[in-house]
């Protein structure tokens, strides 16, 4: 129950209803204060562990691509036109020490360094091999891959701030390199609720904190790392507490406390430590009572603060909204908006809100979007069904909406 008329200590601190920020610019301000605030510190990371981070610095080659003049095909290295006279046998990864003269070839496997001399590899399916020589037909240069046509040493491959994805990782390994150096924001996460239990059936009157477990993929998908996650209960302290004392941290998220209720000590903690807001309240269903902040002046942003609201499917848009452009901007990535996709058909009976943008769960389909249902604010079953939200502003007229992907 709200207690009228009580700030700070007591909970219910009343935000203002018309303080809420339209969706999309909330999105903006998150990029922007993420952009202000950061990039955060480099640290290098051995290859296995960078993956899902935002590169530092221009992935550079540190060695040609290919590294050496090697066999396509499984075949033969020849040099100049045939017949050849075969002289033996070059495996990839073993020493060999033949060379090649005009009318000579060498059995070869794909991968193995060409010898010196080679004009092309002859693959068995165009060859035969009659009376002890090698006959057939290439054209001069085909099937070998060429020292450094694909990349000269050096050469800028990645720009910095893009995404450390597996292909990246394994473009890295190719190119001789050990570690990376990754921007990684970090989160502290507190959960806070009395009723939450974390195990087994619970009570009556108690509730599973959903929330937390969704913390580390929705962290991930940002590119940061979770560096805590700590359940505090209702009281002002405990937040209070828990807004200062993260130390570490770019960032603190809250799970819950987020609203108007007696035990609703976000905005009254954020009052307290002199913090400043910068979204209070998004204009969206769900997720409405989100909040974006930092503490100290708005002149100096210090650690900044994302309130998730204590549904778990509004934490999940709010997470969405505000927690991954913030974390994206915070690690230097490009400012596109991430994860949007540009539009695509809305199926089925969909309807605009008159005020907000309703983030509408959606399963994405020979590029149709068809709405799940069960997408209310409490529950996650249709985000659990869903690929993405659909966007669907208050101004919406439809047949195509945006798409915002939800973490796979
Ligand atoms: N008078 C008003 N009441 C509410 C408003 C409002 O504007 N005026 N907003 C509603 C909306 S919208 C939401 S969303 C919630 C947000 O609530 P809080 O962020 O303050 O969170 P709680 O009050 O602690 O919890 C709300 C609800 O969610 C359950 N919960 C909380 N944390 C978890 C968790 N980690 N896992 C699972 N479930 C959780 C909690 O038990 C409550 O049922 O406020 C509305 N009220
Ligand atoms: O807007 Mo609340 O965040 O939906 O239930």
């Amino acid at each position: 129950m709200r207690v009228h008329g009580e700030t700070g200590r007591r909970g219910g601190t009343g935000r203002a209803a018309d303080a809420a920020m339209p969706w999309a610019a909330a999105r903006r301000a998150a990029r922007e204060l993420g952009a202000r605030s950061g990039p955060v510190p480099a640290v290098r990371e051995p290859l296995a562990a960078a993956l899902d981070a935002a590169l530092a610095d221009d992935l550079i080659a540190r060695i040609p691509l290919p590294p050496f003049d090697a066999s396509a095909m499984d075949g033969y290295a020849v040099c100049g036109p045939g017949p050849w006279a075969l002289r033996g046998q070059i495996l990839a990864g073993r020493p060999s020490d033949i060379d090649l003269r005009p009318g000579e070839a060498a059995e070869i496997a794909t991968g193995a360094r060409v010898p010196t001399g080679t004009t092309a590899v002859l693959p068995y399916e165009r060859s035969e091999v009659r009376d002890a020589s090698l006959h057939g037909a290439i054209e001069s240069g085909r099937h070998v891959r060429w020292r450094g046509e694909e990349l000269a040493e050096g050469s800028v491959v990645l720009p910095a701030g893009q995404t450390v994805t597996p292909a990246v990782l394994g473009l890295a390994a190719s190119l001789a390199h050990d570690d990376l150096a990754v921007r990684r924001p970090r989160v502290a996460a507190f959960v806070s609720g009395d009723e939450l239990v974390d195990d087994g059936v619970p009570a009556v009157g108690a509730v599973r904190d959903a929330i937390g477990p969704m913390l580390e993929g929705l962290v991930r998908w940002g590119g940061g790392t979770l560096a805590s996650r700590e359940r505090i209960g209702d009281g002002f302290a405990a937040m209070v507490s828990a807004l200062g004392g993260a130390a570490g941290a770019s960032v603190v998220v809250v799970c819950g406390a987020s609203s108007a209720g007696p035990a609703d000590h976000l905005r009254g903690a954020l009052a307290e430590l002199g913090a400043s807001v910068v979204v209070d309240g998004v204009r969206c269903r769900p997720g409405h009572p989100q909040l974006l902040g930092h503490l100290g002046p708005p002149s100096a942003p210090g650690t900044l603060v994302v309130g998730l609201p204590g549904n778990p499917n509004a934490a999940l848009v709010a997470a969405l909204t505000l927690l991954v452009p913030l974390l994206r901007a915070l690690a230097g990535r490009p400012p596109a908006d991430p994860g949007l996709a540009a539009g695509c058909l809305v199926e089925g009976d969909v309807r605009p809100h008159e005020r907000d943008t309703r983030l509408v769960a959606v399963r994405v389909e020979q590029g149709r979007a068809r709405p799940v249902g069960h997408d209310g604010p409490a529950v996650l079953r249709g985000a659990a069904l869903a690929d993405a939200f659909a966007v669907i502003p208050p101004d919406w007229r439809g047949p195509d909406a945006r798409l915002m992907w939800l973490p796979r």
